[in-house]
């Protein structure tokens, strides 16, 4: 993080005084700021309205998109929103570095306990979003992340610009399947489908999810340098790897609860709902057989009894912004 990104200082309506940036994604800034009437530490997304009125605005979109997830445990609320200055504006819960930076100071992998807890709440979460009947379509290390105050040992989903609706608000029905999508969210996370431009269902955050979950524990997969590619030349051949030999290696050197949602994942059609309790069974038998405590106490937290230990110093200031502006564009 350069220094400039500590000299910006405005406001937003004149109650939320903004710190510093806290990250930038494709569709706009993120910012930590805080109320100052009431001290409550927000972040604040922010996005250059459109200077082309024919363009979309992502934020409003998002905003929407929460709205409808309003009210549930693991997904941030939405403090205000709307247009200030020449910004699109969305003021909400601030959450703690996300699982990418996290799994970075904690030496690049998570141990299999952490796994196991992270997995029961990211099941819980997109179980959540599907049965509002929304997709996230970009599940991935980088939008899930711990609350702040009360919320630390809660796990949230977050970042809905790529959400969609798989339900026909008017017809109550799942949308048609068709073949001519432009594949969307990120590739290193993309599911097979999603690469093919078949259009997304369910299934697609399932699988999505597998490579999220197998990126944490084992740091990198086997797509890793190719997926930094920012030109998409190696798109066609990573979706070759996630359908072939390679993936399947790395799967049979990997867990058997691995290689059982990949199963669950590929035995799945289009539409069809996923089987959210036999993959949470998966990772909650494991719990039982080693004998751990759904403690919520996860790695990051406890670097000194891992023998690996996090990244940090115990006397340093636990601030991942450093970490994270890397973790986005990553050499
Ligand atoms: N509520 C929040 N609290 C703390 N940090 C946040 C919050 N929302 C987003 N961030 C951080 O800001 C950065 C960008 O956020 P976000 O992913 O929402 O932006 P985006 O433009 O939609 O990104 P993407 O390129 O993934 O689509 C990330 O590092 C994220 O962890």
């Amino acid at each position: 993080m350069s220094t400039s990104d500590y000299v910006h200082s405005f406001t937003v309506r004149g109650i939320y005084q903004v710190k510093f940036l806290l990250g930038e994604g494709a569709t706009g800034s993120v910012w930590e700021a805080f109320n100052i009437l009431t001290g409550l530490r927000v972040a604040i997304k922010t996005q250059p309205i459109p200077v082309d009125p024919a363009l979309p605005p992502i934020l409003p979109y998002e905003v929407k998109v929460y709205d409808l997830l309003r009210g549930s445990e693991g997904i941030p609320s939405i403090h205000w929103s709307g247009i200030d200055g020449n910004q699109q504006v969305m003021v909400m819960d601030l959450l703690s570095p996300n699982l990418n930076g996290l799994r970075r100071v904690c030496r690049g992998t998570l141990s299999l306990r952490t796994i196991c807890m992270l997995a029961e709440q990211m099941l819980a979460r997109i179980q959540f979003i599907h049965s509002r009947g929304i997709i996230s379509g970009d599940i991935k290390p980088h939008n899930f992340a711990l609350g702040s105050y009360d919320k630390t040992r809660t796990l949230h989903l977050f970042d809905f610009s790529h959400a969609q609706l798989f339900i026909n608000p008017s017809t109550g029905e799942h949308i048609p399947f068709s073949t001519t999508r432009i594949t969307t969210g990120t590739i290193r996370y993309a599911s097979v489908a999603a690469h093919k431009g078949h259009e997304v269902s369910r299934r697609d955050d399932i699988e999505s999810l597998l490579y999220t979950l197998l990126e944490l524990y084992h740091g990198r997969l086997p797509w890793h340098n190719l997926s930094k590619r920012r030109d998409g030349l190696f798109d066609d051949h990573i979706a070759g790897m996630k359908e072939g030999t390679e993936f399947r290696d790395f799967l049979s050197r990997s867990l058997p609860e691995f290689r059982s949602f990949h199963a669950h994942c590929m035995s799945l059609s289009y539409g069809q709902t996923p089987d959210y309790a036999l993959l949470r069974g998966l990772f909650r038998e494991r719990m039982g057989k080693e004998g751990w405590q759904y403690d919520w106490i996860f790695d990051w937290e406890n670097g000194s009894s891992t023998e690996k230990g996090t990244l940090v110093p115990d006397d340093y200031v636990f601030d991942l912004r450093f970490v994270e502006r890397r973790a986005l564009y990553p050499s």
